[in-house]
């Protein structure tokens, strides 16, 4: 198969479809996502609720294609922006093929989880589900066997049914192959859905925005990381550079909801500000293969989170 170019007749036994991970903040999904396409799509830190786009990655192989949906964690929500994330959420639990269930094995099972899977028991139409017992590097295997009969005991009590549980590590890379071999086999026989070689079907704008957004959240205040959007202006290579040496400009504003977050975000003199620029160009510059000149600044938009003009023009 060539680079780009949609197969138009798999061989017989193709199988392709839609998966997305679900589970608690911080229960490793965005970083699992990340680990079985083998590139960072979807931004991955340690605080949670991070991840806000259902940002796809699409994992190649000569037997299937497998469309991965990241979704944010399901929440309380105290804000219309709240509201909007766990309505993205559920929405997308109908329309893939497989939800695979991210217990963190470092954690017991708890109400979130259990009201995470409530919930999904609860749909009208349920998807097959897979549950993955993650960050199985930190734990014994005392501790894991432990946890997997924990889940186990979840179909009785929640009236959900696993076709599998597996136990990863995604920074480790345990057990990647098992898992995406389980999740495969739940996939209808179909068709490739993109190119091959093509990893994710989200703009560049927006693979840029979130990595400007996960450098702005490294080592600040808990607070600030749901207050913080990033918008990019405009994006394009400039004009009149010689050919060998491309230049890509990127003007880019970070959104924060008040004065004094503003205030965090640029730091003393501007050093936040810099930092959080070098970082992300660096980002950027690994992601898009070309150097990039970057125009970053900072705007207070008030209560953004709870503005539903604000929300749809930054297109939540
Ligand atoms: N040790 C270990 N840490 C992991 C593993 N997977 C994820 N983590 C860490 O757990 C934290 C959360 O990971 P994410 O992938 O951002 O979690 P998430 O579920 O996408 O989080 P939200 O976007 O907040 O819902 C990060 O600090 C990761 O580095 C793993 O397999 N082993």
């Amino acid at each position: 198969m060539t680079d780009g170019v949609l197969s138009p007749t798999p061989q017989e036994g193709f199988r392709s479809g839609f998966a997305c991970f679900v589970g608690r903040p911080n229960a490793g999904k965005s970083t699992l996502t990340n680990a079985l396409v083998g590139r960072k799509v979807a931004i991955a830190s340690s605080k949670p609720q991070t991840t806000r786009h259902a940002i796809r990655g699409i994992v190649h192989r000569p037997d299937a294609q497998l469309v991965l949906i990241d979704t944010p964690g399901l929440h309380k929500p105290r804000t219309l922006l709240g509201e909007r994330l766990n309505d993205l959420v559920r929405g997308t639990w109908t329309e893939v093929d497989v939800v695979g269930v991210c217990l963190p094995a470092s954690q017991k099972i708890g109400p979130g989880d259990t009201y995470l899977v409530g919930e999904i028991a609860a749909l009208p139409k349920r998807p097959k589900l897979v549950a993955i017992a993650t960050k199985s590097d930190l734990v014994s295997p005392d501790r894991m066997a432990q946890h997997l009969l924990a889940i186990a005991a979840l179909e009785e009590t929640l009236g959900v049914s696993w076709s599998s549980i597996v136990p990863v590590s995604a920074t480790q890379g345990e057990q990647l192959d098992v898992l995406a071999d389980e999740l495969v086999a739940l996939l209808p026989e179909g068709p490739m859905l993109y190119p091959d070689g093509e990893i994710t079907d989200e703009p560049e704008e927006t693979l840029v925005a979130e990595l400007i957004r996960e450098a702005a959240l490294e080592g600040v205040r808990d607070e600030l990381p749901h207050s913080i959007t990033v918008q990019v202006e405009e994006m394009g290579l400039r004009e009149g550079r010689p050919e060998n040496k491309p230049l890509l400009d990127v003007y880019a504003t970070m959104i924060v909801e008040r004065d004094s977050q503003k205030g965090i975000v640029i730091g003393h003199r501007g050093s936040r500000l810099r930092e959080i620029g070098a970082a992300s160009r660096q980002q950027i510059e690994a992601l898009l293969g070309t150097p990039v000149y970057l125009d970053l600044k900072v705007k207070v938009l008030k209560e953004w989170q709870r503005d539903a003009k604000h929300l749809n023009r930054l297109g939540f």
